[in-house]
């Protein structure tokens, strides 16, 4: 109740509203009485409720307009980590992450609430119960991670008390959850190409994956606790399901939810990570002749074959976060979203 009449006649603006995650902040935020302008490169979904503002983030005049009498800005447009387009992550998450700061301040924006990801402190190596002190990737895993990092630094660096202008930082780590492009589908996709047998490593590693209304939660909380002296101001915040899972644990309730086989051989992780390394290489030197997007990145064999799960004491304690939706609740609901890629049971 509290929240809500705070929250009304807030105005926002969701930056990359038509995504899988923007989506579900829209609507978050319209059952909590905000009025909502969407910015994407795309509209993907109709809502009378919804002002659109279609265009290109790295455009700050195209922004303005969208920003105009808005206290709240969240910025949760990227282009898809799959893309592995070097030049467009840096254009997009670094150069028009500063074209969003200057839009903001410009248009009086009060709160610029980024989505960042908890992958930019992960190399590739175990992380347990990591907190938002650890350091930024020196060697990032991939392009997508090395700009999410300069884009995080970007708007932290931002924050500005002086001239009303505060700026946080969410790192949610594997979203999941109905409507999502990447995780389910992706892992369906292998498993109907056979390619879901194998268990990297001794299938015991624990990681975070958190359910998209969590993540929104966060990122609301973030909005309504950011203001002058508050601890969020400049700082990052992990936002996860607070339940860690064995990843292959995980992605087995996944395919047998959806009547698929659950992987059941294992491979030594060096293996597959050096396969991977390998595979990627043999793509590089075939990309001037054809290209190939391959389900096993060195990104994903990393994922798959370490621990990787962070604390959120941070956001409990500063802004009073606390998971929405347990992990359980949050897999069934997912899988019922599903029924086009369940298999007919044979
Ligand atoms: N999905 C995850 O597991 C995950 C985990 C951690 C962090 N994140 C971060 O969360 C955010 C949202 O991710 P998502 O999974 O919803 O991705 P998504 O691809 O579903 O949504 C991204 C949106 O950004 C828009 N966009 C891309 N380039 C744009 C541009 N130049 N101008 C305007 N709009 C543009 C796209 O059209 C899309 O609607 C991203 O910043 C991502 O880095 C995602
Ligand atoms: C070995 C396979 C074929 C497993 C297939 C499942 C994967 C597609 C997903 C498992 C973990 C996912 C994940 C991401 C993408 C999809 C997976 C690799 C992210 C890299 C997406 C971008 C986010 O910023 C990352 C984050 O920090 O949360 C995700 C991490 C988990």
């Amino acid at each position: 109740m509290a929240t809500h009449l705070r929250s009304v006649g807030k105005k926002c603006t969701v930056i990359g509203g038509s995504g899988f995650l923007g989506q579900h902040m829209v609507e978050q935020l319209l059952e909590k009485g905000y009025m909502v302008n969407v910015f994407d490169i795309q509209k993907r979904f109709e809502n009378d409720r919804v002002q659109f503002f279609l265009g290109d983030l790295c455009d700050k005049e195209a922004l303005l307009p969208a920003l105009q009498g808005v206290s709240v800005a969240f910025h949760c447009a990227s282009p898809a980590p799959s893309s592995d387009n070097r030049e467009l992550f840096y254009k997009v998450n670094f150069m028009g992450t500063k074209a969003v700061i200057e839009a903001c301040k410009e248009a009086g924006v009060q709160k610029l609430v980024l989505t960042s990801s908890a992958s930019v402190v992960f190399e590739g190596t175990d992380i347990k119960n990591g907190s938002e002190d650890l350091p930024y990737a020196k060697n990032p895993i991939d392009y997508y991670t090395e700009t999410k990092i300069l884009q995080e630094k970007e708007v932290l660096s931002a924050n500005d008390p002086c001239n009303n202008f505060f700026t946080t930082a969410i790192r949610p780590h594997g979203i999941f959850g109905p409507r999502d492009p990447q995780l389910v589908p992706i892992l369906i996709q292998a498993a109907k190409s056979g390619k879901m047998k194998f268990i990297i490593g001794d299938g015991k590693n624990l990681v975070d994956f958190t359910y998209v209304e969590n993540v929104v939660h966060g990122h609301i909380l973030a909005a309504e606790n950011l203001q002058k002296d508050s601890p969020l101001c400049g700082k990052a915040f992990h936002i996860t399901n607070d339940e860690p899972v064995p990843f292959w644990a995980f992605m087995s309730r996944i395919l047998t939810g959806l009547n698929y086989d659950p992987p059941k051989y294992h491979i030594p992780y060096w293996l597959a990570y050096y396969l991977a390394l390998f595979l990627s290489l043999v793509l590089w030197l075939l990309s001037p002749l054809v290209t190939i997007k391959p389900t096993f990145t060195l990104m994903r064999v990393a994922l798959a074959g370490t621990f990787h799960y962070y604390s959120c004491e941070r956001a409990k304690r500063d802004m009073g976060y606390k998971p929405v939706v347990s992990l359980d609740e949050a897999i069934d609901r997912t899988l019922q979203s599903y029924p086009h890629l369940r298999q007919a049971k044979a």
